[in-house]
């Protein structure tokens, strides 16, 4: 119940703060977010329910519809005729997914989650070469305990928001998608990957020191199987894009100037579908997952902390940080 209500406590918190001015939102949000007290008050002023493994909030906090949003970090490109969103990631130089970038990522998501005329949803990359480095590495180094949990809640509440769209989610890979990048990407219906040998996708995490949470192993194991899964996560593999495709990692390959068209080609055949038939089977598909999910959000929460503050592996983190910086000079 408390994990539960832990991740309807963002859900409304986002929601609350999307209609306001993004730097004053994310203050705002953030402050929200750590002062229990304003937060039960919020929570008492709101009801809350779950539908079809989608965690939903109270129209009273529905944000206003604003169709065409630029913030500093994503830009929301809304089509209404087709009830289309394209969500340009723009955090330079790669993406990273920053707890800032999370924070307005899933005040952006919620936002069209809420417009019952947004049923689609790409998602892409304004980054040449990169789709997402993945984590912030600097949101996992040297931080305070707080500042970890603040950075993982909002990592975990960025693959919930996705994983449990009522939108169609097809993800436009435009780029490499290491890590973080690809679990972004596989929370998503259907994945497009531009078929450039340079570009990489999978989970690097253990080549570092790192492990990846217990969510994504079972999020990777529904899509790549159960020895796919073992073999990429154990041994920290990335996968040119032709293996990834081999492996069901993505979907499609398509030459690297017709990721968006293709993605959008797509997304039509989607929404061709019966909104609530899809929507209904989707739920059906993903909600074991996210009801185990949620069932352990603190417990995941706890052993996050935990890891990322250990010693040894601040400095395996610091190693491997050192190691990208070293790569440009
Ligand atoms: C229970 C415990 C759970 C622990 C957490 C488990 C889940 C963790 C998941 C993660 O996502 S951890 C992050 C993993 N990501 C990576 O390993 C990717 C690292 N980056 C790259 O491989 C490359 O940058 C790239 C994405 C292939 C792009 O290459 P490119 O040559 O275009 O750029 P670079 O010169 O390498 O980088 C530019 C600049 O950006 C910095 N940077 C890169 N990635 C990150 C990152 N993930 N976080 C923070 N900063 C990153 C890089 O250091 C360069 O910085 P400067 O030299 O310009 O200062």
């Amino acid at each position: 119940m408390d994990a539960y209500k832990s991740s309807v406590d963002f859900a409304e918190a986002t929601a609350f703060l999307s209609h306001a001015c993004y730097e004053q939102d994310k203050m705002a949000l953030r402050a929200t977010l750590k002062n229990k007290s304003i937060l039960s008050g919020l929570l008492s002023r709101l009801s809350s329910c779950s539908s079809h493994g989608r965690v939903c909030v109270s129209p009273v906090l529905v944000a206003q519809r604003r169709n065409n949003s630029t913030s500093p970090k994503l830009k929301v490109d809304f089509n209404q005729s087709t009830g289309v969103a394209v969500m340009h990631m723009q955090n330079p130089p790669v993406n990273s997914l920053s707890l800032g970038f999370l924070t307005e990522f899933c005040i952006a998501v919620e936002k069209l989650e809420m417009d019952k005329s947004c049923r689609g949803l790409i998602l892409t990359s304004s980054q040449p070469k990169v789709f997402s480095a993945g984590l912030d590495i600097m949101d996992m180094y040297g931080k305070k305990l707080e500042q970890y949990e603040e950075f993982w809640r909002a990592v975990q509440e960025m693959w919930l928001k996705l994983y449990s769209s009522n939108m169609v989610t097809i993800a436009a890979i435009n780029g490499s998608s290491p890590a973080g990048g690809c679990l972004m990407s596989l929370s998503c219906d259907y994945r497009i990957m531009a078929d450039n040998p340079r570009y990489s996708i999978g989970f690097n995490e253990t080549q570092f020191g790192i492990v990846v949470p217990v969510w994504c192993k079972e999020a990777m194991t529904t899509i790549v199987g159960h020895r796919n899964t073992e073999l990429t996560l154990e041994l920290g593999l990335l996968y040119n894009p032709s293996d990834a495709l081999k492996i069901g990692l993505v979907d499609q390959l398509v030459p690297e100037d017709q990721v968006l068209a293709t993605a959008t080609k797509t997304m039509t055949k989607w929404l061709a579908i019966p909104d609530h038939a899809r929507r209904i089977t989707k739920s059906m598909m993903r909600k074991p997952t996210i009801d185990k999910i949620m069932s352990i959000r603190e417990a995941d929460m706890q052993q996050y902390i935990s890891f990322i503050s250990k010693d040894s592996t601040q400095k395996m983190l610091g190693t491997y940080l050192e190691m990208l910086k070293k790569k440009r000079g």
